[in-house]
């Protein structure tokens, strides 16, 4: 290998690293950066067309930028390896999203280049923002960028953030980085809006007639490089700016600049460094860069699991294969028949159409089914304006996501007890994601709330039926949660059966000990009391359906023939279903023994699904320990793991 094609990226382990390098040499450290980005995610799945959109931006800004003093705060984190891979984690990137390995997602304690952890979008600018407060009020020169996307930018939340920065004028760079995608096509006037700048061939042309002026002086030498320098706050203020959004709310505006020109990148982000106040750099870039099959179909790519680097070709389950359906898609299939009868129904998403499978209704009934762009908070109180006019909204978001609509379920829906049917998906451990994705909470926060019911369907048939029930007349609001994944059943077509609310269901009977259980982990106590009955040990089953209102007349019963009872949910266990079934047996001074199963008092970190039930004792085998233990009159499983 000669000296030229020595690669380079083995040599970065920090970004002074890269500093060390000559800005020439940036391009091949991109390039190599993608092909590791490429080489890793192929075989160890994650995010990937979102990183791959952003490697020469990362590289210039920790080229540029003194991290970690300086701060970068990446929104949503989905994009952030190539900054993982060039802050000293190379190395263990094969870990990454493993139990036990690297986060998906930039975390604090993590690294010291994580400013802040995220997950979750629309976060970067009020965190910057803090950041760079602190900044002032420590007197220290510390620069703070938040990097947020053009679809994370379309939450309230983001705007929050801008319309607060920029009053207080604090030295913050906002990198608005305009792919025009989400994970799917991003959605909106705000898309428009960016649409038109990136596309105004007069303002365009000035833009690059400056530029090519600017380049020009440059290379007349060191003297007009000075006064290039000089002028170019100046200069570059007056003439790259428009009038525009981003100006109106006090943020100097740059741009629109070629994301992937990592030279070009460098020179500006250093021209930005020295100009104070807030400002906001509209980079554009493409999701997938650099790797066709990911920059032809975006959406697919946006997180494609396993797939031949070679081919392009995606690891997807044999067609000869007959597997049980995903949850998602038997809510996609099943709002749509139930839109066909009944023409009050419409679906909403805020930015998830293909996770959740309501694109399945936006192709079929388009005028019916809304993708509202990552607005959850919107999402609930625009289903709440349908509902308060005679529609029956079903109002689909991830368990975690619904964390922040929560006071527009109560006040916009419940409080005034709209037929809202809030479909929550994710509901329980959702895997690789981790703590910021997992659906830990929502059987507690839900269940508090005055009118509202709070449903789990232990399968597909059960989840058809309950949305079925959820729009017969006037049921206030309906809310039913269901895992990631797949479910249990290949016949799961039948035809509708109204659930009574508030009414479990018997799956079989026992002699001391009972599962009382609450949605998809009801099959797991299933599979253990099928293994229990083989040993002669009869352990009752029950899939309570709701968590409220609860069935008490079954809870009577229960707690009446059985001496032990186990509660199983695949959520957090304070104030949670076994919570709920607590509280009734203090309230009818029941004093059976109990065992609550569920997530402990702390975040689940990442690892597969299945991993971190074991680690929560809700998966087949510790149920069936914790069942057999419970038989015998030994402490239970439970107690150790709590222990
Ligand atoms: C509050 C919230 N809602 C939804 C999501 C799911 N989500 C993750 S990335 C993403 C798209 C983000 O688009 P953009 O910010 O433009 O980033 P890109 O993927 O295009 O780089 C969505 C909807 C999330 N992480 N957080
Ligand atoms: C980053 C993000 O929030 C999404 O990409 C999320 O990882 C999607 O999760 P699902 O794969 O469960 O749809
Ligand atoms: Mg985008």
């Amino acid at each position: 290998m000669t000296e030229e094609t020595k690669r380079l990226l083995e040599s970065i382990d920090t970004p002074n690293d890269l500093k060390r390098l000559d800005v020439s040499q940036l391009e091949q450290v991109c390039s190599e950066l993608r092909e590791f980005i490429i080489d890793q995610v192929s075989t160890n799945p994650g995010h990937f067309g979102a990183g791959l959109g952003v490697v020469e931006l990362t590289v210039a800004l920790h080229y540029v930028f003194n991290t970690p003093y300086d701060k970068l705060i990446w929104d949503v984190g989905h994009q952030a390896y190539p900054h993982k891979i060039l802050t000293g984690r190379r190395k263990q990137f094969h870990t990454n999203r493993k139990y036990k390995g690297l986060s998906g997602f930039p975390k604090m304690d993590e690294s010291e280049y994580d400013a802040f952890g995220v997950g979750h979008s629309s976060t970067s600018i009020s965190a910057a923002l803090g950041m760079a407060i602190a900044a002032k009020m420590n007197k220290e020169s510390r620069h703070v960028v938040a990097i947020i996307g053009d679809g994370s930018m379309t939450a309230g939340l983001a705007f929050e953030g801008l319309n607060n920065a920029g009053i207080d004028k604090s030295d913050l760079l906002v990198i608005l980085n305009d792919n025009n995608m989400a994970i799917d096509a991003n959605v909106g006037a705000l898309k428009e809006y960016l649409l038109d700048i990136t596309t105004s061939k007069s303002y365009n042309k000035m833009r690059k007639d400056v530029w090519n002026i600017l380049g020009n002086l440059e290379r007349l030498g060191p003297v007009a490089r000075r006064y290039v320098k000089k002028i170019e706050s100046g200069v570059k203020t007056a003439l790259l700016q428009q009038s525009n959004l981003f100006q109106s709310l006090n943020f100097r505006y740059f741009g629109p600049i070629d994301g992937h020109d990592v030279e070009r990148l460098t020179q500006v982000l250093n021209d930005l460094k020295d100009i104070p106040g807030p400002k906001l750099l509209h980079v554009l870039t493409k999701k997938g860069k650099g790797y066709k099959p990911a920059e032809e179909d975006q959406t697919i790519w946006h997180a494609p699991g396993v797939f031949d680097k070679e081919t392009g070709l995606r690891e997807t389950t044999p067609v000869d294969q007959i597997v049980p359906p995903r949850y998602q898609d038997v809510f996609g299939e099943t709002i749509v028949e139930l839109a066909e009868k009944n023409p009050k129904i419409l679906g909403i998403t805020p930015a998830m159409p293909s996770g959740c499978s309501l694109n399945i209704m936006m192709e079929k009934m388009p005028s019916r089914a809304f993708d509202v762009g990552i607005a959850e908070q919107h999402a609930v109180t625009f289903s709440a304006g349908l509902a308060a006019a005679g529609y029956i909204p079903y109002c689909n978001i991830y368990s975690s996501f619904m964390q922040r609509a929560y006071d527009n379920v109560i006040h916009d829906v419940a409080l005034q007890n709209l037929d809202v049917v809030f479909c929550l998906d994710r509901g329980g451990i959702v895997g690789e994601d981790g703590p910021t994705h997992h659906g830990m909470f929502d059987i507690g926060f839900f269940r508090i709330i005055p009118n509202m019911v709070v449903a789990a369907p232990m399968n597909e048939v059960e989840l058809r039926n309950m949305m079925y029930t959820a729009q017969l007349g006037g049921k206030g609001p309906f809310s039913i949660r269901y895992p990631r994944g797949r479910g249990v059943t290949h016949d799961w077509k039948q035809p509708f059966t109204e659930i009574e609310v508030g009414k479990g269901r018997t799956i079989s009977e026992g002699n001391d000990v009972a599962f009382v259980t609450l949605g998809h982990p009801g099959n797991y106590a299933q599979t253990a009391v099928t293994r229990l009955a083989k040993q002669g040990i009869a352990v009752g089953l029950y899939d309570m359906r709701f968590a409220k209102p609860l069935d008490e007349e079954l809870l009577h019963s229960i707690l009446k023939r059985y001496r032990h009872i186990i509660t199983v949910e695949d959520g957090a266990l304070q104030g949670g279903f076994g919570s709920a079934v607590l509280e009734f047996m203090a309230d009818n001074g029941y004093t059976n023994s109990i065992t609550r199963l569920g997530a402990p008092d702390r975040f689940i970190e990442h690892g597969t699904v299945q991993q971190l039930h074991k680690d929560c004792g809700i998966d087949p085998e510790s149920l069936f320990q914790t069942a057999l233990k419970a038989a015998m009159e030994l402490p239970t499983a439970a107690e150790t793991i709590r222990k």
